[in-house]
């Protein structure tokens, strides 16, 4: 599998364009809007408003709103020796292969994938050759799907979250009087930075908060204020609130 379609190029397909952009796989990228177009003919091989160039990959990923992938699916005749991925949140496999002959499978993934640092994960398990080319834009985890309602919440909806964390931690700078850039490059880069820290350690996190926190110093501190508050159950609430929407989006999507 060396080539890719990907129709639609808004934000998430753009995104996948991009990334595939440094990777080996040769891309189409496809969109019934020519701006779309203009804005990824720089990373794409091809750009095409023209939905059956784009059924010639042996790979297609469907990056269009839930609410209109039956409509495109029902325009794309592939075959049995082809893979369909949708990246659609709440549109499930059995939606997918009730109107396509191809092999179907779906990938959550996230923007970081235009910069190969993305988040997915993939239902079903075992499609291998579609996940062997997104394997080329981060770290993909196979799950059921009855568990990809939860991802979209904390991967897919993730980043989201996440930058409104970052946001936070800048805004604290800039009202303390730093200069906003400096706050910023300050914010961003401790979030990259613990996060790497998390990924390469084995230990639990608790330990590495304590790694932090010096005994009498500032961390402990702050620790307590967010120990003490609601921050982790209104993280866990958002995610909870994003899970359940993907679980509405999947039961308005047209089963026939
Ligand atoms: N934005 C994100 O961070 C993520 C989005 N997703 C999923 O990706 C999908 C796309 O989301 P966004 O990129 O945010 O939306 P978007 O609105 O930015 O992009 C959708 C694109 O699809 C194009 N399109 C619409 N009808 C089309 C057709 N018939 N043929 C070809 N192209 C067509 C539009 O012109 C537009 O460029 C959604 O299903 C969403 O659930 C998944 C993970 C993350
Ligand atoms: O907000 C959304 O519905 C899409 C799916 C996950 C991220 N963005």
């Amino acid at each position: 599998m060396n080539s890719v379609s990907v129709i639609g190029c808004g934000n998430m397909g753009s995104a996948l364009i991009r990334g595939l952009a440094d990777t080996e796989y040769t891309v189409t990228a496809c969109d019934v809007d020519e701006a779309a177009l203009e804005a990824v003919a720089g990373a794409a091989d091809r750009t095409t408003a023209d939905i059956d160039e784009a059924a010639a990959a042996p790979l297609v990923v469907l990056a269009v709103k839930p609410d209109v992938i039956t409509t495109v699916l029902d325009a794309l005749d592939l075959s049995a020796d082809q893979t369909l991925c949708s990246v659609a949140a709440g549109v499930e496999t059995d939606v997918l292969a009730a109107r396509t002959d191809a092999t179907v499978c779906r990938l959550m993934p996230n923007l970081a994938a235009e910069y190969g640092e993305m988040a997915a994960a993939m239902t079903p398990p075992g499609v291998d050759d579609a996940r062997a080319v997104f394997a080329s834009l981060g770290t993909v985890v196979e799950l059921d799907e009855e568990l990809m309602h939860l991802a979209t919440a904390i991967n897919g909806s993730g980043p989201a979250f996440v930058f409104y964390l970052i946001d936070a931690m800048q805004t604290a700078g800039v009202e303390g009087g730093m200069d906003p850039d400096d706050a910023r490059a300050l914010a961003t880069q401790t979030f990259r930075g613990a996060a790497e820290t998390i990924q390469r350690s084995d230990r639990r996190i608790e330990a590495s908060i304590d790694a932090v926190c010096s005994p009498n110093g500032t961390t402990i501190e702050g620790m307590h204020v967010l120990w003490d508050g609601d921050c982790a159950d209104q993280l866990q609430s958002a995610i909870t609130a994003a899970e359940h929407r993907s679980k509405e989006l999947a039961a308005e999507v047209d089963h026939e």
